[in-house]
């Protein structure tokens, strides 16, 4: 049983796709007892859905999402194996929204980390077009691919 949860800034973009594309993947390869879902280090979009232009590539790529935008809580801190980020801000912000009081469980990393053909950092594409939503799905493919061989 592996608990992952995908950090982004808003929970819109980067991350509900992370989770989507490892759903498929557990999907795909018949594994079954993962905890896979994703979360914003901001307030920007609480309930949003994702955004369209990636709910559109998820689309071309037989992906699904019914996931709503939301902050990361303590409780996450300790519910989930890894807490996987798309860039150094989400990793600086999730240390910093982290539980002071006690020790937790969630190792704090770069997805990207996983990616070795591709840079650590997956880029916010928020305020870019379909290319660089492109870019973000072709580094998360790879990225939890190897994520999931590496946890096996
Ligand atoms: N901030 C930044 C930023 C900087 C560089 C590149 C992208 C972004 C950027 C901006 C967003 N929303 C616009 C600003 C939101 N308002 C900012 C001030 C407080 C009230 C809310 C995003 C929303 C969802 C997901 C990713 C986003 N990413």
């Amino acid at each position: 049983m592996v608990k992952v949860l995908f950090v982004c800034l808003g929970n819109i973009c980067r991350s509900p796709l992370a989770e989507a594309v490892t759903n498929k993947l557990l999907s795909d390869q018949n594994i079954k007892n993962w905890t896979v879902d994703s979360a914003a280090t901001s307030r920007y979009e609480i309930g949003s859905s994702p955004d369209h232009r990636g709910l559109r590539l998820m689309k071309r790529k037989g992906l699904t999402s019914t996931h709503r935008a939301r902050q990361i809580c303590h409780e996450d801190y300790d519910n989930f194996d890894y807490i996987l980020c798309m860039d150094d801000d989400n990793v600086r912000d999730v240390r910093r929204m982290a539980p002071r009081k006690r020790e937790f469980s969630a190792k704090i990393e770069l997805l990207g980390r996983y990616d070795r053909e591709g840079p650590d950092i997956i880029e916010d594409p928020y305020y870019g077009d379909d290319r660089d939503f492109e870019a973000v799905y072709e580094q998360c493919l790879r990225a939890c691919t190897n994520f999931i061989r590496t946890k096996m």
